[in-house]
């Protein structure tokens, strides 16, 4: 257990090494020095692969390399970044992507994960993984989101259903369904799936976001929200039923709105989250409204996490064209509802 006085750092996983995580994180600490300070964060990261993506960028960023989380402060102080070592290796190598880097990306998850548990630190804030060469070295979990909530589990001995969250400024939204082919979207989407995703929701937005009580759109599936039962019977038979138990329970909800015409912003106003039913019917608005200034969160776990909206773009990576504003909105949020959870 953390002994430290002030808010516990941020643990920040550096992602996949061809990408451009490490770029947004070593962008991040440079600004350290404006006078919109960032909380502090450390980096669970290689070391060597770090020093060499700043001097490729020429980013003046002095790595202070840790043994413990509780030093993280002090070194942010000093105006570096602190560097928590990891035993695996991450080569440096901008889109080049190689299996091998595998091990590295994935022990930085799970020590922040666990940091995160065990108090040494507030949130995670995990850099952009690239999902398909994690898959080819054997990582079997579809993303960040659905990884945390197994590896939690198996720490804690719980069980969580992680549900994603996008929120910008002018938007936030969730999937019900995730990181699965659309062609199963219609086996996994069932009256249950959507209740469950959405108390989860309203719960976590109230108890770490301050929304008291959440107001949540969900969406149809269907063109015009199957225009009566006419393009679609899913609207009626699973969607409905699930705002009708939501409300009996007095959540917040509406719909099945027609998607098309939920995300004007007029219709925005009217509603805290739009629930969606697929992955590209809630990120789709969500990163076309605020790119840069959008964050995943992965509600439902016993940890903060929080990510930018943005991927590997591994056609940046060790440019310096890269912007780090989504890194940088991921790390404020996370420090806001780290202090809310604690
Ligand atoms: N949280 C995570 O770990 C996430 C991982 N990914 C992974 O990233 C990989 C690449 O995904 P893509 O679909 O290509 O999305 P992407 O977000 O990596 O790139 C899409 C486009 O946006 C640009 N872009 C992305 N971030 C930017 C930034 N910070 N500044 C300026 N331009 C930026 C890229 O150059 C590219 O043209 C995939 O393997 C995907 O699974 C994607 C989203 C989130
Ligand atoms: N498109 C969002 C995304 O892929 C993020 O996934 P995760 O790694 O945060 O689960």
């Amino acid at each position: 257990m953390r002994t430290g006085t002030g808010p516990a750092p941020l643990a920040v996983s550096v992602g996949e090494p061809s990408g451009i995580g490490p770029d947004v994180i070593l962008m991040a600490a440079a600004r350290r020095q404006e006078p919109s300070a960032l909380p502090d964060f450390f980096v669970l990261a290689d070391p060597a692969m770090l020093a060499a993506r700043a001097r490729r960028l020429s980013l003046p960023v002095p790595l202070a390399v840790i043994d413990a989380a509780r030093e993280a402060p002090e070194a942010c102080r000093t105006g570096a970044l602190p560097v928590l070592p990891l035993v695996n290796h991450h080569d440096e190598a901008p889109a080049r992507l190689d299996p091998v880097n595998a091990l590295a990306t994935v022990e930085a998850i799970d020590r922040g994960t666990r940091l995160c548990l065990e108090g040494e630190a507030a949130a995670l804030v995990t850099a952009p993984i690239h999902k398909k060469a994690l898959y080819d070295a054997g990582f079997r979990h579809p993303g960040h989101t659905e990884y945390l909530a197994d590896l939690c589990a198996g720490i804690t001995g719980g069980s969580y259903r992680p549900v994603m969250l996008l929120t910008g400024p002018d938007l936030s939204c969730i999937p019900v369904t995730i990181h699965v082919p659309f062609a199963q979207v219609l086996d996994d989407l069932t009256t249950d799936l959507i209740v469950e995703t959405c108390r989860i929701a309203a719960r976590d937005m109230q108890k770490r976001l301050g929304i008291e009580s959440p107001r949540l759109a969900l969406a149809g599936l269907n063109p015009h929200a199957g225009e009566g039962g006419a393009i679609g019977r899913e609207d009626i038979e699973i969607i409905a039923p699930a705002v009708e138990i939501l409300r009996n329970e007095g959540i917040d909800a509406i719909g099945p709105l027609p998607a098309d015409t939920m995300f004007h912003a007029e219709a925005r106003r009217r509603y805290d989250v739009a629930v969606c039913m697929y992955h590209d019917q809630a990120l789709i608005p969500a990163k076309t409204l605020a790119f840069d200034e959008t964050v995943n969160v992965t509600l439902g776990l016993p940890i903060v996490r929080t990510s930018p909206d943005h991927g590997t773009a591994a056609d940046l990576a060790g440019t310096g064209r890269a912007r780090p504003d989504s890194f940088v909105a991921a790390l404020r949020l996370a420090a806001r509802m780290g202090a809310a959870a604690s």
